[in-house]
């Protein structure tokens, strides 16, 4: 079983030691750092906790980290009205709103309103048309693009084989798709969502499966064929009363009975969730450098 792993953790980790080293050459050459601003509205408990480990990651690789916490009931001037100022401020080359705001907040006004230059999420209408046109000056969308490290630096083969990506998000979904079928990457995709008809037949002939639906442990052992490889994006809190804090983290993908399926499989926690920090750190960078017009 251990060697079926792919550890998230250990290969984000290795990324944001070659970002630390190239930050840091970058700041002698120029002294300045990359800036990310992190915009939370309300105080979700999950989502405190995915910004928190944002601004910590940042904080630890010598970025300018800035936290933004935003009243619940925050009206969507607002919110605008910081995203104005962010795009505005020289400091900041990274800008993320984290997803999904309050049912007030119209969030998609607010992506457009992002300068695409610093939409390290990758959200922006004009970073989505960059990326799936192939061109170079997006950025890919830190989750997707992050599934795709992780396939690529486990040395899986993605060339003619048959992608099974089972979510349509604008976030996840969608993305991936857009990722896997570009050149070099070369995979055949198929699309799965809530209406798809039988989602076993789709998902059984998949040499890679990519789960983003959202529901815990959705995907079984049955749905699956020997030696695929699963990538599980979900990450799900469950009520667990024997856990001290009341709750377990699982995938999209029922684990115990996929994992004996799987040729190699991504753990939850530990697996998708720290490779896009890593790649969020990443698009920073990118952002600082093009911005900067240094690297
Ligand atoms: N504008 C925006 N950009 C995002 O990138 C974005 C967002 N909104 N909204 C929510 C999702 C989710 N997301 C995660 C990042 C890291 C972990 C992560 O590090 N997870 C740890 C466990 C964390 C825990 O203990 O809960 C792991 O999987 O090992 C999880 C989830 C970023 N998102």
């Amino acid at each position: 079983m251990e060697d079926k792993l792919i550890r998230g953790k250990v290969i984000a980790d290795e990324i944001i030691a070659e970002l630390r080293e190239e930050v840091s050459s970058l700041k002698e050459k120029s002294g300045k750092v990359p800036g990310l601003a992190v915009v939370l509205i309300g105080e979700d408990p999950a989502s405190q906790v995915y910004v928190n480990s944002k601004e910590k990651m940042a904080n630890s690789l010598g970025y300018h980290s800035v936290k933004i916490v935003l009243p619940l009931d925050s009206s969507q001037e607002a919110v605008l009205a910081v995203v104005e100022e962010l795009n505005n401020d020289p400091a900041i080359h990274g800008i993320l709103v984290q997803s999904p705001p309050p049912p007030q907040i119209d969030e998609e006004q607010i992506i457009l309103n992002i300068n695409p230059q610093k939409d390290v999420d990758g959200f922006h209408p004009s970073n989505v048309g960059l990326v799936f046109t192939g061109a170079k000056d997006g950025f890919p969308p830190c989750t997707p693009w992050g599934c795709l490290e992780l396939l690529k630096r486990s040395k899986v083969e993605t060339k003619g084989k048959h992608a099974v990506i089972v979510g349509r998000s604008n976030i996840v979904g969608k993305p991936m798709a857009s990722l896997m079928i570009q050149k070099g990457v070369d995979s055949t995709v198929t699309i799965c969502h809530s209406r798809t008809a039988d989602l076993g037949a789709e998902i059984r002939r998949a040499d890679i499966v990519i789960a983003a639906v959202g529901i815990p442990e959705f995907i079984t052992g049955d749905m699956v064929s020997e030696g695929t490889v699963v990538i599980d994006v979900g990450i799900n809190r469950v009520d667990d009363e024997t856990r001290p804090r009341g709750y377990r983290l699982c995938g999209d993908v029922d684990f115990e009975s996929v994992a004996p399926k799987a040729s190699l499989i991504t753990p939850v926690p530990g697996g998708v969730g720290p490779m896009t920090i890593a790649m969020l750190m990443s698009n920073t960078l990118l952002a600082f450098k093009r911005i900067e017009n240094i690297g």
